[in-house]
């Protein structure tokens, strides 16, 4: 069997296991005898599957990954239904959420604001196995929907970077996780005697930017060919560091971009059927917004391309918005805004605050409702039967994540609509039964676009990622249903192709960044599609 050691780890078990390795097999006596791949892939499927909890599971995973990254990957792509809940999302949320205590071993590189001046030489202390191409950066200030996690955020960082590895075929020894200490607000964390990182409050914005200056220029120095994916940065720091840095790094922000680019790819084929069945132009749907964070803004303004390519123009399309906060509807007459919500904010109401979803609802007449506020339940039975009145077929979608945080579950959005629900959330739910037919729901996760955004931009060379890469990423996406997924209803491609989504994803990407200009890849700059597809495949790593 193979046994690869990842550049992090260390001990006696890996010394021997190493030492089991040679050219011509495993050395006599250091495995057992009976030891075969195929029977010993079962056997780590049924110490998987023994366990009853999920963060048991993802333990064990953890360390299969550790020992035998082959194994895990190749059990990963043979069942990613089963894996990726475990990996990523719930699950990942409950491994953050107690990192500090379930920690067995360093995985990741840890930069803290205690190394401001000094991060080159943190930097350089990452093993050199590979030349790195891609970090998932977070600084652990908004996990999922679960709020400040400071250190403990680092299962997102490693996590995502799975994926990459699975989905996109990344070589896992050019992939670094990242998760940067600058404190944590945190209290219970700052009380825990088991807290793995800084035990102080998060620091003043201007002595963030400072680092993150530092931080960023260093990493390009170390690694010039890597590209940067930010992750669950705290709302106004995801937008202005991707601003900051957008046009000089090759990075992209994940909760903004990311979810953007997979809403825009699920919503066009949602909105296909719903318009179909009643007989709206495209142009003319309605979207409401329940959040107006760094997802719900991201989201709405990469859903304006949907109606500009109806042909509306710019500020027809922004009409087509409304956002809803902690505060209720966001209209310009409400006071002072966030920057952020600004643009979306709208004009055309001047009354008093509009709190109820419901009076929203009503006010609005949406065709579609999305929800990335992290309120559990915030579309009750009265909000789904109230979109369900004014839509034969309306587009519901909870993506607030983990699944616990969903704005509501699919069979309630099932049973509240009679069936009729197009629906799409954040974290995955069962298909079920309904009439006597299996219903799917969405997974509208941004984990359909990175992989292939990443992968894309990496074979490209891109200098930086632009507006129009990220809309090739959702519309290759979008376009990417077979006729069978179409059949059943689906508004995304089934998770067990991710490879060939991402190659295609990879490809739309690499077409993008040459349009734009940004790419340094000659090489690709094949005249044939198909070309380009094939090579993309080809430089795919497979465990
Ligand atoms: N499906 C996917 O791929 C993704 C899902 N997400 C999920 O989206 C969620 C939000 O993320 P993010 O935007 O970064 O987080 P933020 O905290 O920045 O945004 C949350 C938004 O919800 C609003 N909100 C909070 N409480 C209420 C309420 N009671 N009623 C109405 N609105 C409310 C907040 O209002 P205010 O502005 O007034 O505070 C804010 O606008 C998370 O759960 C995250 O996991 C994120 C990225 C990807
Ligand atoms: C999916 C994701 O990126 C999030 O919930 O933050
Ligand atoms: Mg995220």
């Amino acid at each position: 069997m193979t046994i690869v050691l990842t550049p992090y780890v260390s001990g006696g078990a890996q010394k021997l296991k190493a030492a089991s390795q040679s050219p011509a097999g495993p050395k006599h006596g250091l495995t057992p005898p009976a030891l075969d791949d195929a029977v010993h892939a079962l056997r780590c499927l049924a110490q998987l599957r023994s366990k009853d909890k999920g963060i048991e599971k993802y333990i064990y995973l953890s360390m299969l990954k550790e020992q035998d990254p082959a194994m895990f990957y190749k059990l990963c792509l043979a069942n990613m239904s089963e894996f990726t809940p475990i990996i990523y999302t719930p699950t990942v949320g409950d491994a953050c959420l107690q990192y500090s205590h379930i920690y067995r071993r360093p995985e990741g590189l840890y930069v803290s604001i205690k190394d401001k001046g000094n991060i080159k030489s943190v930097i350089s202390n990452w093993p050199r196995v590979d030349e790195a191409r891609i970090s998932v950066v977070t600084d652990g200030s908004r996990i999922l929907g679960l709020g400040d996690l400071g250190i403990n955020g680092m299962p997102i960082s490693i996590g995502k970077l799975s994926l990459y590895i699975a989905g996109a075929g990344i070589r896992p020894t050019s992939t670094i996780p990242i998760c940067l200490d600058l404190g944590t607000n945190n209290q219970a964390y700052l009380d825990d005697p088991l807290y793995l990182g800084l035990r102080e409050r998060r620091v003043p914005d201007n002595e963030m930017t400072e680092f993150m200056d530092e931080f960023m220029d260093e990493m390009s120095v170390a690694f010039p060919k890597l590209m940067v994916q930010f992750e669950d940065f705290s709302t106004d720091h995801a937008f202005a560091y991707l601003e900051r840095y957008r046009n000089k790094y090759p990075v992209f922000n994940d909760d903004i971009q990311g979810t953007g680019a997979v809403v825009l790819s699920g919503f066009l084929n949602a909105a296909k059927i719903s318009s179909a069945v009643s007989g709206r132009p495209l142009s003319s749907h309605r979207i409401l917004f329940f959040g107006a964070g760094s997802a719900g803004v991201g989201v709405a303004s990469q859903l304006m391309s949907f109606f500009t390519i109806q042909g509306l123009s710019v500020d027809e399309a922004r009409e087509r918005v409304w956002l809803v906060d902690s505060q209720g509807l966001v209209y310009d007459a409400r006071g002072k805004l966030a920057e952020h919500k600004k643009y979306f904010s709208r004009k055309d109401y001047e009354g008093p605050p509009m709190k109820n979803l419901l009076d929203i609802i009503d006010y609005v007449k949406p065709t579609a409702l999305l929800g990335l506020s992290t309120i559990s339940n915030a579309f009750n039975a009265e909000v789904i039967r109230a979109m369900s009145a004014l839509n034969a077929r309306p587009i519901i979608f909870p993506l607030s994540n983990p699944v616990r945080l969903s704005e509501c579950t699919f069979s309630d959005a099932v049973e509240n609509s009679n069936g009729n629900v197009l629906f799409a959330s954040g974290s995955p739910f069962d298909p079920i039964e309904y009439n006597g037919k299996t219903l799917y729901p969405g997974q509208g996760n941004n984990m359909y676009i990175f992989p292939g955004l990443g992968l894309g931009s990496i074979l490209s060379r891109a200098k930086s990622v632009t507006d129009t890469m990220v809309e090739a990423a959702s519309l290759g996406l979008a376009e990417s249903l077979t006729p069978e997924e179409h059949d059943a209803g689906l508004l995304y491609p089934r998770i067990e192709r991710i490879r060939e989504i991402s190659a295609n994803i990879a490809k739309d990407v690499i077409r993008a960044a040459q349009k734009a200009g940004v790419d340094r890849s000659p090489e690709l700059r094949e005249p044939n599609d198909d070309d380009v597809y094939k090579r993309v495949q080809s430089k795919m790593w497979t465990p």
